[in-house]
């Protein structure tokens, strides 16, 4: 017995599409089913201009394959150089849709990222007074912190205090993984969202270190318990607008991920939407796959819902897909779930 599930074309509000031979690789993966994404401005050096992300869009749009469709949603790193006005340009032109802070050394390609906020300041206040979001990869880097509580700390230390200094700013919290990310979010009215990856509605730290240690399954913010990843899945599932998809596919070579010091990052946009419908469909939330992946990242950043549809078929086959794809440099793995899927997306 089949069945399908038709919704508005998804979007990815939190993608990694790199640069070169990489970003040749990695963006058909995503534009197969989704329309648009959110465009991570970590390159090396990292996209802090508008005339840098005007290239970089470029970039990206030259590199999609004749006869796809799909629409790169840029975005600034915030670094504390950057220019108010040159920001407030970027978004009066329709250029860029966020301003991403990385706090400096939490995560890949984070070295020009924010060490001291108060330098900051006056970006935060313009992109209050513009309407402009700022997406927060949210961990402290203290080196007394222990890792797996630098996304909860964050939040009382950094997050709350740039939110009560900056009244009026739109914040996308990236990639929670804590039920503290969870419940900050839902205590907080206005102003606030989240975004959810496949890998953490699935994974917990254990996936992670048991049994040998699984370098595909490192990314940042690093997996949780299982109590996390439990309250994750509640929080998309639940059909609570504030969040919705980000799948934070990160791909890095296999070489650099099984190394003695690997890369973070989890590649997912081959099979995002076949494992998120499997997930919705065990937590009996069907229904709430469409408002998660396509209509809440819309009206959170005011933008319209996708008129196509995509069709999610289940079927009693086992789906395959590819354990890895090929970029001119090298494979990268694709994120493996760990159990099979019957869901694919339709042609
Ligand atoms: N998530 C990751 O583990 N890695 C991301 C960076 C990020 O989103 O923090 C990357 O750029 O590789
Ligand atoms: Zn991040
Ligand atoms: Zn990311």
């Amino acid at each position: 017995m089949t069945q399908n599930l038709t919704i508005a074309r998804p979007d990815d509000w939190h993608l990694h599409l790199r640069d070169g031979a990489m970003l040749q690789a990695v963006l058909p993966e995503t534009a197969r089913h989704f329309a648009r994404a959110i465009i991570m401005p970590n390159l090396v050096p990292p996209v802090v201009t508008g005339a840098q992300a005007v290239a970089y869009k470029d970039r990206i749009i030259a590199a999609l394959p004749q006869g796809m469709c799909f629409e790169p949603l840029m975005t600034l790193y915030l670094t504390e150089d950057s220019d108010p006005e040159d920001i407030a340009t970027a978004h009066a032109t329709g250029l860029i849709k966020a301003v991403k802070l990385y706090p400096a050394g939490a995560t890949t390609n984070s070295a020009s990222g924010v060490a001291d906020f108060k330098n900051v300041r006056a970006s935060l206040d313009k992109m209050a007074e513009i309407g402009l979001p700022l997406c927060v990869h949210g961990e402290v880097t203290d080196h007394d912190i222990d890792i797996f509580d630098r996304e909860a700390i964050f939040i009382d230390r950094v997050l709350d205090p740039i939110r009560k200094a900056t009244p009026g700013l739109r914040v996308i919290m990236e990639h929670i993984t804590t039920s503290d990310g969870v419940a900050y979010v839902q205590d907080n009215a206005t102003d606030l969202g989240a975004t959810i990856t496949t890998h953490h509605l699935i994974i917990n730290r254990n996936h992670l270190l048991v049994g040998g240690i699984k370098p595909h399954y490192y990314c940042l913010p690093v997996a949780k318990r299982e109590e996390h990843r439990l309250a994750l899945r509640a929080a998309a599932t639940s059909g609570d607008a504030r969040f919705f998809l980000g799948t934070d596919s990160a791909p890095h070579l296999d070489g650099d991920k099984e190394s003695a010091c690997g890369c973070a990052g989890c590649f997912t946009a081959t099979n995002t939407m076949a494992l998120l419908a499997h997930v919705f469909e065990e937590d009996g939330a069907l229904d709430k796959l469409e408002g998660f992946a396509s209509r809440n990242g819309p009206n959170f950043y005011g933008l319209p819902v996708n008129e196509e549809t995509i069709t999610l078929v289940k079927t009693e086959q086992t789906t395959v897909f590819p354990d890895k794809i090929e970029s001119a440099n090298g494979p990268v793995t694709v994120f493996d779930p760990g159990y099979d899927v019957f869901w694919t997306v339709a042609d």
